[in-house]
Parts: structure tokens; sequence; C-alpha cells
């Protein structure tokens, strides 16, 4: 299979329990919950999102062939050194085309491999570190994993205590609350750190990389 992707970076992860970690993140190009375009925002499942995720134009970026041109390609990303060798799958939404071939080819080359997923799709097995962050009006099959990270507050539906309390029922070890980066973030970071402080078997994460001024 061939695979479409936005663009390729090495950064640091810059969310969650493994924020700060040196990561290669692989955007794929194609989301299931919006199709990417500005004028489908209104209208789409999830209406917050934060990335451009359409076409293969970006940096790092293009039409892949197989599993292995794409996996030696992050590895040149990753550069010198098998220590710590670590990928983070993102997009758009990663399951459309995560596959056993991409999974095999990254370990083979030495990658933890990492996921950022909407859960609306099951997560490949054989991923090591998987992150699903649920989205109101969505149905989220994904309900195991590394962790939970619930961006916050959710305009809509999807976010009375109720729905916090079914999701603690859910098996991840790590839950966490992520504010909303939108025009009005400073509030949202008080309404997350309210949910926090409300129920302690959340934790707050924010996104680093927008603080320090990584991709
Ligand atoms: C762009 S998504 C791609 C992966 C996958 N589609 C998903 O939603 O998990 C990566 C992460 O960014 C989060 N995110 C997207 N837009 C955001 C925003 N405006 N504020 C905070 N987090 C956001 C998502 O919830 C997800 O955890
Ligand atoms: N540095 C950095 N960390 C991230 N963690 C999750 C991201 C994503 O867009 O999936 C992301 C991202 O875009 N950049
Ligand atoms: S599910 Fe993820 S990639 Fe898709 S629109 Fe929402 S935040 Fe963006
Ligand atoms: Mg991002």
């Amino acid at each position: 299979m061939s695979y479409a992707v936005k663009e390729m970076f090495l950064t640091l992860q810059g969310e969650g329990v493994q924020a700060g970690r040196r990561a290669v993140f692989l955007r794929f190009a194609g989301c299931n919950l919006w199709s990417g375009r500005e004028q489908d925002r209104a209208s789409a499942i999830c209406r917050f999102c934060d990335t451009d995720f359409v076409g293969t134009d970006g940096l790092g970026g293009g039409r892949f062939a197989d599993a292995a041109a794409l996996a030696d390609a992050a590895l040149g990303f990753w550069g010198e050194g098998g220590e710590g060798r670590y990928i983070v799958l993102t997009g758009g939404e990663p399951m459309l085309q995560v596959d056993d071939a991409l999974v095999e080819a990254l370990h083979a080359r030495g990658f933890t491999i990492a996921i950022e997923s909407n859960g609306t799709l099951p997560v490949h097995p054989g991923i090591d570190w998987v992150c699903v962050s649920p989205k109101a009006g969505s149905t989220v099959v994904q309900t195991r994993g590394d962790e939970l990270k619930l961006v916050w507050p959710q305009p809509g539906v999807g976010h009375g205590p109720d729905d916090l309390a079914a999701m603690e029922g859910w098996a991840f070890d790590h839950f966490l609350i992520q504010p909303l980066d939108d025009p009005h973030a400073a509030d949202n970071a008080r309404a997350a750190i309210d949910v926090v402080m409300a129920r302690p078997r959340w934790r707050l994460t924010v996104q680093a990389h927008k603080y320090l001024g990584l991709r």
C-alpha cells in the first residue's frame, strides 16, 4: 500500500505523558471527522482542529510507495544514533493508513511507535504508546490504551461530568485534560484546571511546543 503523508519533522513531543521526548512526527493526510477544508469546519464532527492535514505538500511530506520507503524517510529525520528512536504517528487520523507493513518496518528500524488517534477506528495492536483523544459527537471504539487526552472544553455535546465519569471507566493508564487552543485560550485553561481540581484522577497537559516555538 502507498501512504499519503502531509509532513514529517523532528521535534519534541509537546503533549501528554511523553512530553519533552525527542520524536519524529509523521503526519498522515486526511481525517474521518473533518475534510480539513475551512468551508466544512462548521458542519464537521470535529470543529476545533488546529492542524492542516490536507494534501501531501508539507515539509517532508509526499506519497510514499511502500512501508520501507516511509520508514527509511522517518529514520532519515531521526538521524544518527540508535538510542531512543521514537516516532509519533499522527494526522489527520493516522489509523486510516497505518497497517501491519508500516508497524513492522518502523520496528525493524528500532523505533518505539506512538500514535495520536481520535479513537473512532481500532488502533493497530503493535503500536507501543496509544494516545486517544475523544471527540464529542463521535463514537470511540478504542477505549483502552496508555493515555486518554481530552480537549477541554469541547463546544457542543459531551462535556458534562457524566461523560467524564463514563470515560473514567475506560482502560487507560493516564487521564489527561488539554486546554482547547482557540481565541479563548485563557478561559479554556481555567476551565481545564477546574476539572482537574474537581476530579483528581485527571491531570493537566499543555501543548508545550506552542509555548516553546517548536513545531
Ligand atoms: C491534530 S490531532 C491528530 C490526531 C487525531 N486525529 C486526534 O484527533 O487525536 C492531534 C492532537 O491535537 C489535539 N488538538 C487538535 N486541535 C486542538 C486544539 N484546537 N486545541 C487543543 N488540542 C487540539 C487533538 O485532540 C489530538 O490530541
Ligand atoms: N511538538 C508537537 N507535539 C505534538 N503532540 C501531538 C501533536 C499532534 O499534532 O498530533 C504534536 C505536534 O504537532 N507537535
Ligand atoms: S479528529 Fe484529529 S485530525 Fe481530525 S479534525 Fe479532529 S483534531 Fe483534527
Ligand atoms: Mg499538533
